[in-house]
């Protein structure tokens, strides 16, 4: 049987109308190239008038008539100068021309090879995580691409990720802690050490973002913060879980910096505070710049377990009722605090029972302060006393209601040790320097959504409030004034923020710390001569002298046992400018008070 030839347009219709297709997209890149001039100009008119408009709306409504009465003056004048006109067009369409030309940087193909290479390295890291022996149709498997895996990337200069988009198989058990946890440790290690990095796990999606956590600033002073009564700056973190932001001098900079605000009194629910941290990372900096913030409004109590010294600067200061280094102080001042947030609740409770508003007395908040309280417990146990940890029972307990706060800081490895009210009532966390992500879990309740590094400035941590997010944190530079390697910047930050010493009721006054160094040696001699025994573990490193306590109605009694004797309802609430001058109190006098060196500059700072 013949052959029928098949159709012509069966037969070479197709490679017709390859030719037609080839011949319109020659004809079309040949108008586009006569009429680019006449595009970009179009383009560029377009532009200007959206530039136009944008201004237009971004102009308060009140500049608007003034706008509009230039743009007409300008049309005027060119309207009557010879030649306006033709000039103004030629003006413009220049200006349509330079706006209108195409600015698109040349697009990369992709990710250069180093990029690609790197992406292709964890793509294969992520597929033992990420795949399963039955899966027909996997996403991640060896030598598979990597490009349906990771739908948005982006690099930083030094060619490591900046940002990167995972996807991953619905079956992954992405709500478990470890799991996650196994990823998250994987990616830090190939995506380069020493950075920080946030991990959004999108669990509808199955995607995971990570993203390279830019380092928070270090240098920030502590200041006046622009908060409202209650709260207190613990520090400054990411812009990602905290809306709000702080305005904040930086030197001559004014910086916005999103802040960890944690709120204290009777409507808070984290009304205690405990910092943890390895020594030397800035727990009682970060309680120096509490203390500061809480002089603004009320008064405070601190005991230092660590003996340091470095609450010196609030000693004498209006507002400050005691700064404790040795146990018999410390015990002596938290029976008087625990008396008087006792005081403090019947005379709330009576008042709401009268139907009455809260006594004005009991409103100014009082803040205790304990340092290294682990340390007192030690030496408690060794002299067979009471653990002052115990006193803090009561302010814990019953200190929102009171408006009595408790700040608590101790060493990391110290947890264990620090009593169950403290750990139960702490619901306001921080853990300063470096630690574990099981130490984290630990101290916060949950785990931070960063990697945490091993290389941490002074001052940074996590911070979490109650059930909160857990923030990165990074305190404010508070240091020790009297400190010498403290710069003068830093120095004079922290002195503008000390209250003034309180004047004694013998209207001498107060003395500076150089001043006070004298006194307490020659109080110090003349202890020693009089008991040869002090002491036996004493870490106090500087007394407060007793000129300088005599205008804390409250310390002095409180240091001197009279307030105990008094008991639970003559506690002032507020230092008594007028009581009387105050005996030395019985451990100053057994305590050797070791000469402390206040560096000439701090003094001169302060008194200037
Ligand atoms: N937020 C910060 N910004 C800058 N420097 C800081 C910060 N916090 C602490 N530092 C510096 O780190 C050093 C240790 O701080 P700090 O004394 O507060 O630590 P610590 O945890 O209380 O240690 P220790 O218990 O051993 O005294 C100090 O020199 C201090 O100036």
């Amino acid at each position: 049987m013949a052959r029928r030839p098949l159709p012509r347009i069966l037969s070479n219709g197709g490679a017709q109308l390859a030719r037609s297709r080839e011949l319109a997209r020659t004809a079309a890149d040949s108008a586009t190239d006569v009429l680019q001039p006449l595009i970009t100009i179009a383009r560029g008119l377009r532009r200007l008038a959206a530039a136009a408009r944008r201004r237009w709306t971004e102009t308060p409504k009140d500049r608007r008539g003034a706008l509009l009465f230039l743009v007409a003056s300008v049309v005027l004048v060119v309207a009557l100068v010879p030649y306006g006109p033709l000039l103004a067009v030629i003006a413009l369409m220049a200006a349509a021309a330079w706006q209108g030309r195409d600015r698109a940087p040349s697009e990369p193909g992709g990710p250069d090879d180093s990029r690609t290479k790197r992406l292709q390295s964890l793509y294969e890291a992520l597929v033992p995580y990420f795949s399963l022996a039955e899966d027909p149709d996997p996403l991640y498997a060896h030598g598979g691409a990597w490009e349906k895996a990771f739908p948005a990337y982006e690099f930083d200069d030094t060619g490591r990720f900046a940002h990167l988009v995972i996807r991953y198989p619905a079956y992954f058990t992405d709500g478990e802690a470890e799991a996650r946890a196994r990823i998250e440790h994987l990616l830090t290690a190939k995506s380069g050490r020493g950075r920080e990095y946030h991990f959004t796990w999108d669990e509808e999606a199955n995607h995971l973002s990570v993203d390279v956590l830019a380092a928070l600033p270090t240098d920030i002073a502590v200041q006046r913060f622009v908060t409202a009564p209650g709260e207190t700056v613990l520090g400054f973190t990411d812009p990602t879980q905290v809306q709000r932001t702080l305005p904040l001098t930086h030197g001559e900079e004014r910086l916005d910096m999103p802040p960890v605000v944690w709120r204290t009194g009777i409507r808070s629910t984290e009304p205690h505070l405990l910092v943890l941290g390895q020594p030397g990372t800035g727990t009682s900096t970060l309680l120096r710049s509490v203390a500061l913030q809480a002089l603004h409004h009320g008064d405070l109590l601190v005991v230092d377990g660590g003996g340091t010294g470095e609450y010196a600067c609030l000693v004498g200061r209006d507002g400050v009722l005691a700064v404790e280094c040795g146990l018999t102080g410390a015990l002596t001042s938290l029976e008087w605090a625990a008396a008087e947030t006792e005081r403090r609740l019947v005379s709330v409770n009576r008042a709401r029972q009268e139907g009455r508003p809260t006594p004005d007395e009991t409103r100014r908040p009082l803040w205790i302060f304990v340092d290294r309280p682990s340390a007192f417990a030690h030496l408690a146990a060794a002299d067979g006393r009471k653990d002052p940890q115990s006193l803090l029972q009561v302010p814990l307990r019953h200190g929102r209601a009171a408006n009595v706060t408790v700040v608590v800081a101790d060493q990391l490895d110290a947890l264990d040790s620090l009593s169950d009210a403290v750990r139960q009532h702490t619901r306001a966390r921080a853990v300063l320097g470096p630690a574990t992500a099981d130490e984290l879990t630990t101290a916060l309740g949950a785990p931070p959504h960063t990697t945490p590094v091993d290389q941490v400035p002074p001052g940074r941590g996590y911070a979490r409030l109650g059930t909160g997010p857990v923030h990165r944190l990074q305190v404010p530079a508070t240091p020790d004034p009297y400190d010498d390697a403290t710069s003068d910047a830093h120095r004079q930050a922290v002195l503008d923020l000390l209250p003034p010493r309180t004047t004694p009721a013998d209207g001498e006054r107060a003395p500076i710390p150089a001043e006070a160094e004298a006194v307490e040696a020659v109080e110090a001699a003349e202890a020693e001569a009089a008991d040869p025994e002090p002491e036996a573990v004493s870490t106090r490193k500087k007394d407060p002298p007793a000129k300088t306590l005599a205008g804390t109605g409250a310390l002095t009694a409180a240091g001197t046992g009279t307030l105990n004797a008094a008991g639970t309802g003559t506690a002032p609430e507020k230092p008594v400018a007028d009581a009387g001058p105050a005996p030395v109190s019985g451990e100053t006098a057994v305590e050797p008070a070791p000469a402390e060196t206040v560096p000439a500059k701090a003094v001169a700072a302060e008194t200037s």
